[in-house]
């Protein structure tokens, strides 16, 4: 759409008071990311069978899926081009991947995301080095996905029922679905998509049970794509969002698969059935961690859209004047606007800079279990679990926060707000769920409050939990310094309350599993420990508002630096130009309900009601 600038956001822009390529490049890090970024943009953006003609909402289900797995394909050979030539797209220390592309071209999710993103990575953690060089084929016929979940387990993955069952006399593994609460049900790319599969089941060796494994499984004929004997697979239906992700089901009937086809670095089955014990008992896990950490930047990124659509709209939209006999203001101007919004902003900018010390923290660990160190990886997943659980909570309350801060035009689908809430809120629940994964956490924290309140010596990390029992926190100081220690106590007190409540449970005859449940609330809620006082709290408020209004200013600026293209907001709210009125009437237009001026239904329903009495 051509055409002017809105002329609020020209002044917006005017009045910005620092260097927005700078922040970009801070965003990016560093310049030559940023330039990196942008050319994968052009060059993806500009391929021209990427873009529809038609809104993908007025397709039906099935048309959606057909329409995905098109551009999809057409993504993956970009892919590959790019690693051919070297070109390093997925590291997540930046947004400089095809990933936050692709939220433009599918405005949804891709098909193949499971394939891409958790099928090879698993291979590559899980495989052995012979089993890497077979499977990591750049011509590989595989498309696979990442089978885990069952329709009866998804959070307590040891009550998976699938089963893998050594037969030494053919050297396979029998993959078979005893029941329908053991059918598999959720992973992406299985509906339809996938010919592979890497599957998670409980191993059996002559009669034993040694737990959760993964093995990799064909399918689907690789040239028919019918499913094999033995498969039952299909595709579950319309979820809230991920609605191009063809989630599947799958049931095994006794499914052979040769021995070798069970991941193998760290844990084998060899050829008379001895099984290998892995270093670290949850290893197996690993896919999850990893996709925990990944998460943190992508949920960021999520922020960052909904914050851009959310801030130029905010802008360009007027709505009544704050003094009587003044103009209409900017909906931006009204102070609680801004609350809503100015937070949104930073909470993107604080998921990125931890989801980046995550990921080097994930490259860190990872490197040192190659060495057999295990030592560090209880930590990354406990802090894993807990900034998995609160960026995806956070982020699809903010994000519903700026849907409802545009009024009545973020509910269009074309402000794009709902979806991309539906994708936000999706990860509140996939990889692990909330309370789920803070459980975890919590267990973490209750071991080492355990060791503080024996007063056995603490970890440097945990040294706070000596000085809270201590009493050694300062009174709240209203300073970074202060909030770091306001939370160090908020923590502490925390974890004593809930630690407390598990000691009276146990004191009182429950086992442990019984008075862990029941300290559980405890376990993951906030609680009221604070050295902060209502006078503190009175001062915070106020040098909150002084900071929205310095804010206010840069507001546009802000969410212009996180650069993100029209054809990735995919927003007639949020585009640069902030035109607005214009890109809603042109979406509109689009609508097959305007194709005709009287639609055959008045004819059908309408007029022999309406023109009863007069005919
Ligand atoms: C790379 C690019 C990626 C791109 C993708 C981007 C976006 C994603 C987009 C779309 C979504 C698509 C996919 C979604 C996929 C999925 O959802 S896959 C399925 C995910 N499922 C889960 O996350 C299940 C959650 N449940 C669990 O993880 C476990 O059941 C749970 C940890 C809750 C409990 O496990 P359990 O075996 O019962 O453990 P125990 O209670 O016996 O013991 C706990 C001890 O184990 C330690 N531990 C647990 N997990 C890990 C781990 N991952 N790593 C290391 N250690 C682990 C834990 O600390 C306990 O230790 P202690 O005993 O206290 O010492
Ligand atoms: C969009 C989407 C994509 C997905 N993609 C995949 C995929 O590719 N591959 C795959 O294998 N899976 C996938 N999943 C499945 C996903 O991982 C599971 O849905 C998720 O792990 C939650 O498990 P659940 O559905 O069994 O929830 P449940 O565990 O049944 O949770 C229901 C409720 O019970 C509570 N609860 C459960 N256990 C406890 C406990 N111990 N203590 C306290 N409360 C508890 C939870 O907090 C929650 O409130 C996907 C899911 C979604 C929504």
């Amino acid at each position: 759409m051509g055409g002017r600038v809105n002329e609020d956001l020209i002044k917006e822009r005017r009045k910005c008071t620092f260097d927005i390529k700078e922040l970009t490049h801070i965003i990016d890090c560093g310049e030559e990311n940023t330039i990196k970024r942008k050319q994968i943009d052009n060059y993806i953006l500009n391929i021209k069978e990427l873009w529809d003609d038609v809104p993908e909402e007025y397709l039906s289900h099935k048309e959606r899926y057909e329409n995905a797995i098109k551009k999809a394909f057409i993504v993956l050979k970009v892919l590959r081009q790019l690693h051919t030539g070297n070109i390093q797209i997925t590291d997540h220390r930046t947004p400089t991947n095809v990933y936050s592309i692709q939220d433009g071209i599918f405005r949804n999710v891709n098909p193949l995301l499971i394939h891409i993103g958790l099928f090879w990575s698993t291979i590559a953690a899980q495989a052995s080095t012979e089993q890497q060089a077979e499977w990591l084929q750049p011509d590989s016929s595989m498309i696979g996905t990442y089978v885990q979940t069952e329709l009866g387990h998804g959070s307590f993955i040891r009550g998976i029922e699938t089963t893998a069952t050594y037969d030494s006399t053919t050297d396979e593994f029998i993959l078979h679905t005893p029941r329908l609460s053991a059918y598999k049900w959720w992973p992406g790319g299985l509906g339809n998509t996938a010919n592979a599969c890497l599957v998670m089941a409980q191993l059996y060796i002559n009669g034993t049970c040694h737990g959760l494994h993964i093995f990799l499984a064909q399918i689907r004929d690789f040239d028919t794509h019918k499913p094999l004997p033995g498969i039952k697979v299909g595709e579950i239906g319309p979820k809230m969002g991920f609605n191009t992700a063809d989630n599947g089901f799958l049931g095994f009937d006794n499914h052979r698969i040769p021995r070798t086809n069970m991941l193998m670095k760290n844990v084998q089955v060899l050829r008379d059935g001895t099984y290998v014990k892995p270093k670290h008992d949850k290893l197996t896990y690993g896919s999850m961690l990893l996709t925990r950490v990944t998460l943190i930047s992508d949920l960021a990124y999520q922020l960052s859209k909904a914050a851009t659509i959310a801030v130029r709209y905010s802008a360009v939209r007027r709505q009544s004047p704050i003094k009587s006999n003044e103009p209409e203001r900017q909906i931006l101007d009204f102070v609680s606007q801004q609350h809503k919004l100015f937070i949104t902003i930073a909470s993107s900018h604080v998921y990125r800079v931890v989801g980046l010390w995550m990921w080097n923290s994930h490259k860190r660990v990872t490197a040192d279990i190659h060495e057999g160190n295990m030592g560090q990886l209880p930590e990354l997943h406990a802090l894993a679990c807990c900034l998995k659980a609160i960026s995806s909570r956070d982020a699809s309350a903010l994000v519903e926060q700026c849907r409802l801060a545009c009024g009545g035009h973020g509910y269009m689908m074309a402000s794009n707000l709902p979806q991309i809430y539906a994708y936000t809120t999706a990860a509140v629940t996939y990889e692990g769920e909330y309370t789920v994964l803070l459980l975890q956490t919590a267990r973490y924290l209750v071991k080492f409050w355990r060791l503080a309140a024996e007063h056995k010596p603490l970890p440097q990390n945990f040294a706070y939990f000596e000085d809270y029992i201590k009493k050694n926190f300062e009174q709240w100081r209203n300073s970074p310094e202060g909030i770091i220690e306001g939370f160090k106590a908020i923590v502490a007190g925390k974890t004593k309350a809930a630690y407390d409540t598990l000691q009276c449970n146990l004191r009182n005859g429950r086992e442990f599993e019984e008075a862990w449940n029941m300290a559980s609330v405890q376990l993951t809620n906030a609680s009221e420990y604070s050295t902060i006082s209502r006078n503190d709290i009175e001062a915070l408020q106020s040098r909150y508002e002084e900071l929205l209004a310095l804010i206010r200013p840069n507001a546009v600026g802000l969410v212009d630096a996180f650069d993100i293209r029209d054809e990735v907001l995919c927003s007639t709210l949020g585009a640069y130009d902030g035109r607005v009125y214009e890109r809603m009437m042109e979406e509109a237009s689009k609508s097959p309900l305007n194709e005709d001026v009287v639609n055959e239904s008045f004819h059908k329903y309408i007029r022999p009601v309406t023109m009863k009495n007069k005919l």
